[in-house]
């Protein structure tokens, strides 16, 4: 499998409107849309004949829609004809129906046209999916869906490639949801900027290799656009991702404390403090209820171990103002104790100290969220928690059922507003939403990542960031990150272990040292 999380793909990413207006600022600046369109196909003709792998003869059926990405998909087929390729065109519309630059696109077109759905898709070497784009306003009526199924399942039947113009035809191209049915692509070429829908489950998954050309929109379009949404890769956070120093000492990188669970339960904050070690905070400690002091202490070496005993015991230890991260969460246990230890963690104080919450950090309060967020909005330094979807659904209820939340992103940006907190909502498309409302979503994650400890791993690396002070949206996403490419680095069979133990190849390719 290709390193997908290593894959060039320019950081911002757009909603359906963002792209309307860009593609609209461009042509009122000057640049026919026939222009865009004729360098879309380029794209599309370029990225076909790579599949292909320029042989002519190869045959090469066009399906396209009523609109502008149907245009594409005409404009593309005369290229592949002139390329010597056989091609055929199916459309879903009748050719008067057709409007601008899609109308002239087809009448560009000097081969025959048949109807889309009494198409065949036998006998062809490729297809490429034209149907619906950006533009998709609703769900596929039955007929469309019959086709796009049918498609599938030729796919899937024959081996031979689809590749989709723009989306997968079906794709909401914010919120990534299948409207009805949608095309299942093996590669997709977009334009300008990756939506978020090419990133969001389940649309990312119909994606296949997902390719962004340059259609001749200028990146000026950008700055009235006001993005707030970013793909995770290391362009977004590499600048601020903190390095020893040759004059620094361990101090000087921060002091992780990470709270462990009782004797029964400490296993979880064990490897989050290795994680934040590995991380590269100075130094972590381990504040351990007194009955699992000996477990743990038993059980680490680099990392210290001190008893703290309830919530006072964890204040005791936080008198310690170089302790300036603290993660609280995996094995804590779900108890109103843990609730006041989440509280002594946050509580506003004369120096920045920064917390990580995960887990029963989070569970603790699913009676009362209002609770944990004022809290979290209290605190004096970043705060940064880590839901999986049943922890979201526990605490987030509100973001969750609220009409105006259509995506995973929409939600993770509203819990973000609600707790005034960094919201990493995990998952297969990890999304991190900050309050001020930036936004980043990781464009893969291996799934041997769904092993137990996992999400601890993950805290610790979030608390070994911000233990160096990197600032909270970008500690979040860059621990993101690195978790899953410490992941796609080890490869099958992964657990949890393994996470920290790739961490170093992690930084090797980040700082080339
Ligand atoms: N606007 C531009 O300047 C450019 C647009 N481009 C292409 O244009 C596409 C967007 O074009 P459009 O805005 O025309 O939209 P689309 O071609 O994506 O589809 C919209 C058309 O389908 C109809 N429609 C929407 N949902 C439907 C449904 N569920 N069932 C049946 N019909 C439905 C609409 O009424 C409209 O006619 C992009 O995806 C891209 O491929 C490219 O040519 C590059 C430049
Ligand atoms: N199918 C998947 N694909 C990729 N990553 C996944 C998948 N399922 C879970 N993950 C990631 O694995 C981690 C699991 O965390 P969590 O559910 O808290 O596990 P645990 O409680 O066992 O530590 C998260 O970082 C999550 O994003
Ligand atoms: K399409």
């Amino acid at each position: 499998m290709p390193a997908v999380l290593t894959v060039d793909l320019p950081l911002e990413v757009l909603t359906t409107d963002q792209m309307a207006r860009a593609d609209r600022l461009t042509i009122e600046g000057g640049v026919p849309a026939m222009t865009l369109m004729e360098n879309a196909a380029l794209a599309l003709a370029k990225a076909t004949s790579q599949i292909l792998q320029r042989t002519s003869g190869r045959r090469v059926l066009v399906l396209c829609g009523p609109g502008n990405n149907g245009g594409d998909g005409f404009v593309a087929a005369s290229l592949l004809r002139s390329q010597r390729y056989k091609v055929r065109v199916a459309s879903l519309a009748r050719l008067e129906e057709l409007r601008g630059p899609a109308a002239r696109a087809a009448a560009a077109w000097p081969g025959a046209v048949t109807s889309a759905l009494e198409c065949e898709f036998e006998g062809a070497d490729l297809v490429v999916d034209a149907l619906f784009g950006t533009g998709l306003a609703r769900d596929l009526d039955a007929d469309a869906c019959d086709l796009v199924r049918r498609l599938n399942r030729w796919r899937r039947a024959s081996g031979q490639n689809v590749v989709s113009v723009d989306i997968p035809s079906g794709v909401d191209g914010t919120t990534g949801a299948v409207r009805g049915a949608a095309v299942e692509a093996d590669a997709t070429v977009t334009f300008f900027r990756v939506k978020t829908g090419h990133l969001l489950l389940p649309g990312r998954l119909h994606c296949g290799a997902l390719a962004c050309a340059h259609i001749g929109i200028r990146p000026s379009a950008l700055e009235t656009l006001h993005v707030s949404t970013f793909i995770n890769a290391p362009a977004l956070w590499r600048s601020d991702l903190p390095l020893p120093q040759i004059e620094g000492h361990k101090y000087s990188r921060g002091h992780a404390l990470v709270v462990s669970g009782g004797a029964s339960f400490t296993g979880a904050a064990r490897l989050s403090a290795a994680a934040a070690l590995r991380a590269g905070a100075g130094l972590v400690t381990l504040a351990s209820p007194s009955d699992a002091l000996t477990v743990n202490a038993s059980a680490l070496t680099s990392v210290m171990v001190r008893p703290a005993d309830g919530a006072r015991g964890l204040a005791a230890v936080l008198t310690d103002e170089r302790k300036n991260a603290v993660a609280l969460g995996p094995g804590l246990g779900v108890s109103e104790e843990s609730c006041a230890k989440v509280e002594t963690a946050l509580a506003p104080q004369a120096y920045r100290r920064a917390a990580v919450l995960d887990a029963d950090a989070l569970s603790s309060f699913a009676h009362d969220p209002e609770r944990l967020w004022r809290a979290t909005r209290a605190a004096p330094g970043p705060v940064v928690m880590t839901p999986h979807a049943g922890e979201f659904a526990r605490l987030f209820a509100c973001c969750e059922n609220d009409g105006a939340c259509r995506s995973k992103l929409d939600k993770a940006r509203a819990a973000a507003r609600a707790s005034g907190a960094v919201v990493v909502y995990k998952g297969p498309d990890t999304v991190v939403a900050a309050p001020d409302g930036r936004a980043s979503i990781l464009p893969s994650a291996t799934p041997w990542l769904a092993t137990a400890g996992s999400g601890d791993a993950l805290t610790g690396i979030i608390a070994g960031l911000l233990a160096q002070r990197m600032e909270g949206f970008l500690a979040a996403s860059c621990a993101v990150w690195m978790h899953a490419r410490a992941a796609e680095i080890y490869g099958p069979g992964l657990i949890a272990d393994d996470i920290i133990a790739s961490l170093p190849h992690v930084w090797r390719e980040l700082c080339g040292r």
